[in-house]
């Protein structure tokens, strides 16, 4: 059952891309998905089936070439760039497999950073970026730059600044890529653990199969098309 408050529904999206000769490749070939509020999809398939194209098309990033995308019911495909810049900013966030942090930057601004592109005033901001901190297990962490936290935690950081801006939609591409078996683990259960404390709709993008149990539904990618999600309870 999908409505207006659905966070993101695609309908028979399509995303070609041209090959650098007269042809185009289909990395999204007529896919149709639907992710509600307080469960996490599992997106699996094979390197080069289109997992990273349907994030960057649900993001916003890479316009559709045909199809419906949707996001709390809006269609991204009539707004302007100044409103799809704005439905990143307050409704959805991501989470890349490389966190990207600022070097210079502690754990609690570089959340801050992301407060202050939206407008918002400092004392608001640090609190609320103290709390998601201590949400994700890093409440003794405010005060370390990058490069004195594991990966694990900058991938803790990363997902909690993807949460300064109350998303309803969380898009994550491939969060344990560069982490070893146990953080990993932890850091797919913190993800679920977001996903049900802030009722998000959760699309994550993992080679590994072993963390799909985890998942409310896997959706599998081949070559540009989607199996539909399937239950995994
Ligand atoms: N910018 C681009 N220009 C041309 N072709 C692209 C571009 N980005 C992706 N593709 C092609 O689109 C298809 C889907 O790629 P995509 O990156 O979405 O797959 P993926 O499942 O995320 O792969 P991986 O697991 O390796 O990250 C592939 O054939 C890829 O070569």
């Amino acid at each position: 059952m999908t409505n207006s408050t659905t966070p993101l529904l695609l309908e028979n999206v399509t995303l070609e891309y041209p090959d650098g000769q007269d042809n185009t490749i289909k990395a999204l070939d007529h896919v149709s998905l639907a992710a509600e509020r307080g469960t996490v999809t599992g997106l699996a398939g094979p390197s080069g089936s289109g997992k990273s194209s349907l994030l960057a098309v649900a993001a916003t990033l890479i316009p559709a070439t045909s199809g419906t995308v949707l996001v709390n019911g809006s269609d991204v495909a009539g707004m302007t760039d100044a409103e799809r810049s704005r439905l990143r900013r307050e409704e959805i966030g991501i989470v890349f497999q490389q966190p990207n942090l600022l070097p210079a930057l502690t754990a609690q601004e570089q959340l801050v950073a992301v407060a202050h592109l939206r407008g918002e005033s400092t004392r608001p901001a640090e609190a609320r970026a103290a709390e998601l901190l201590d949400v994700v297990g890093l409440s003794g962490q405010l005060a370390k730059r990058p490069h004195q936290l594991s990966g694990g935690q900058r991938q803790r950081v990363n997902i909690a600044r993807a949460l300064m801006g109350h998303p309803s939609l969380l898009l994550v591409d491939e969060p344990t890529a560069a982490l070893d078996h146990e953080r990993s683990a932890s850091i797919m259960k913190l993800l679920r653990q977001v996903t049900q404390e802030f009722d998000l709709a959760t699309v994550l993008v993992t080679h590994d199969v072993e963390f799909l149990p985890l998942m409310d539904s896997v959706a599998r990618m081949r070559d540009g098309k989607l199996t539909l999600p399937a239950s995994v309870a």
